[in-house]
């Protein structure tokens, strides 16, 4: 990252001055904790608004927005700083081919991630989707195992198209929590968090719209159906999940590689072999000793070599 080119995060003055306000306060905040550079990773499915929501942020167009599946599979870093703070933001292609979580495009991330230190996960999804399947759980799980459990952590689920009409009249706010639950559950599952884990993984749960359509309120600030000011909840969240005393992700050479599952119990193989031989090869070969000996010989037999003919 120090060989990157960091430019001026001015894309913060697009913002409302209300918005701006917060947000410099939030970065003072992070500051005063001795926060001063911020790493975000961004990922989940294709197409649910990962890109848009790192220009939402940034303030600017600085990774391509597309309605159709991104094209190269390639991470993209987008650095800026301000006021002594370094905000980068990691945008990553969609996980999910053909119906499968996209093993290639991860593994390239991987490496992308390469010594880099993760401070907080954007796991990004849809408001607007009504269910949650097992491919969902298949993401969160491969993402869980290439960086650890301990990325859920200092993970957000964000939820984009957050501008919406519930469908049957359902209250916005009912809708959200029962989005927000049902997703969260398949989180927990796909990240293999256990029941007692759930006071040190409270994944917190902010909505987001990127569209330019987005209202605003009396501050031009942009907002929610339910009043809130997205962009400085989301990085307040942002703030309080990096504050939360849990530890960042440094993706060193070791998370990336893994144990070698060839090398995994291969100290057992000459154990196991000895068990075969005792336990199963000799006692089958001293029954078969015992059969023969006990065998009595087929008359036949006895007659071809004379034993026990009848003389004439
Ligand atoms: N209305 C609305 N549209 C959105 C929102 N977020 C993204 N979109 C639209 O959804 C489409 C996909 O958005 P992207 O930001 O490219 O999604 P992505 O997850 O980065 O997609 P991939 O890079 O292909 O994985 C674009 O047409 C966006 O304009 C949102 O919050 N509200």
């Amino acid at each position: 990252m120090a060989s990157q080119l960091i430019r001026d995060w001015v894309g913060i003055n697009t913002f409302a001055t209300a918005t701006q306000t917060k947000l410099l306060e939030l970065l003072g905040k992070l500051k005063q904790e001795d926060v001063s550079t911020l790493t975000i990773l961004v990922m989940g499915k294709g197409g649910v608004g990962k890109s848009s929501t790192v220009n939402s942020i940034i303030g600017e167009r600085a990774v391509t927005v597309s309605p159709f599946q991104s094209e190269g599979p390639r991470p993209v870093i987008v650095s800026r700083s301000r006021a002594g703070f370094t905000l980068n933001i990691i945008d990553t292609p969609g996980l999910i081919e053909g119906g499968y979580v996209n093993d290639q495009a991860l593994e390239i991330i991987k490496r992308f991630l390469l010594n880099k230190t993760i401070d907080i996960l954007l796991y990004v999804d849809r408001l607007d989707a009504y269910r949650v399947d097992n491919l969902d759980k298949q993401i969160v799980k491969a993402i869980t195992d290439s960086f650890g459990k301990g990325i859920w952590n200092r993970a957000l689920v964000v939820l984009t198209h957050a501008q919406l009409s519930p469908p049957d009249g359902l209250p916005y706010e009912d809708f959200y929590s029962k989005r927000s639950e049902a997703l969260l559950k398949v989180v927990r599952m796909g990240a293999g968090l256990k029941k007692h884990d759930k006071q040190d993984f409270a994944i917190p749960v902010v909505l987001v719209e990127n569209s330019g359509r987005c209202n605003k309120n009396e501050s031009d600030e942009k907002v929610l159906p339910n009043g809130t000011a997205w962009i400085p909840h989301l990085v307040k969240t942002i703030t309080e999940v990096v504050l939360n005393g849990s530890q960042s992700i440094v993706v060193d050479k070791k998370l990336i590689e893994g144990p070698n599952p060839n090398e995994r119990g291969k100290f057992l193989i000459p154990l196991i072999f000895a068990l075969q031989y005792f336990f199963v090869i000799k006692p089958i070969e001293r029954a078969i000793k015992n059969d023969i000996a006990k065998e009595s010989r087929p008359s036949w037999e006895m007659r071809d070599t004379g034993v026990g003919s009848r003389k004439f």
